[in-house]
């Protein structure tokens, strides 16, 4: 269970951009949140992600509260997110080749040895031939770019996977395509997911439930079934 307690969260801890929002996400489940531009949907998928300390807040993961965040959470825990942005050549380094950017999280936990067969399966499964995959980020479309940082987000093979916008910038073939593979994995490993955005189409075809941000706040989830 991924549960977000009371969470209050931002830039500057007198003008919080989340104030007291509490949701929660069961395992296999598929939760979407929609909420307009700069509400503070991609703050709050970040605090889920153990990417940004909450100012005031629980982030409890299968029971355990999270202590530290970033680079100082215990590596299980870190590693049990998926993690996809809106952007992928934010979260791409620009010198790595896309078969070396799939495989990096393999490498950072010291599992070179998966490497090649891994990155082939995801290769294949999101759809990048030998041809792109020895391109680096600038030489491929964005798309393409966030198929590899699909590709990534999975290699480890998380309990959690965390998308903040992840087809925003994507026409409707590669949106079909991508969620389709975020899918086909949930259904195969009972991953969890928790889908931010603000297509309420898009969000209530691929969820299990939907909750809209105004909805959310103080100590209390008030879901909305679509
Ligand atoms: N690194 C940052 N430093 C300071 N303020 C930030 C930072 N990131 C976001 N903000 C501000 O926090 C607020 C919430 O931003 P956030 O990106 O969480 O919203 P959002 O709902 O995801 O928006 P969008 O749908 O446009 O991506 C905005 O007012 C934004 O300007």
């Amino acid at each position: 269970m991924l549960e977000l307690c009371d969470i209050t969260a931002g830039y500057d801890r007198r003008t919080p951009v989340v104030r007291g929002i509490s949701l929660t996400v069961a395992p296999g489940e598929a939760v979407g949140l929609l909420g307009p531009s700069g509400c503070g949907k991609s703050t709050l998928a970040r605090v889920a992600a153990l990417l940004h300390r909450p100012d005031a807040g629980t982030v409890i993961l299968d029971g355990e509260p999270a202590r530290r965040w970033r680079h100082r959470a215990p590596r299980d825990l870190r590693t049990a997110f998926g993690v996809l942005f809106q952007q992928p050549r934010l979260s791409a380094d620009p010198r790595l080749r896309l078969a070396e950017l799939i495989a990096e999280p393999l490498r950072a936990t010291g599992r070179r040895r998966e490497i090649p067969a891994r990155v082939g399966e995801l290769a294949d499964r999101v759809g990048l031939g030998p041809e792109l995959l020895a391109r680096r980020p600038h030489e491929v479309s964005d798309g393409q770019l966030q198929r590899a940082c699909l590709a990534r987000a999975l290699v480890l093979r998380p309990p959690w996977l965390i998308c903040d916008e992840m087809t925003a910038m994507l026409d409707a073939s590669t949106t079909a395509a991508l969620v389709a593979v975020v899918e086909s994995y949930r259904r195969e490993s009972g991953a969890g997911l928790l889908a931010v955005g603000h297509d309420r189409t898009l969000l209530t075809r691929w969820c299990d439930r939907t909750v809209r941000w105004a909805e959310l706040g103080g100590s209390a989830e008030r879901p909305r079934t679509r």
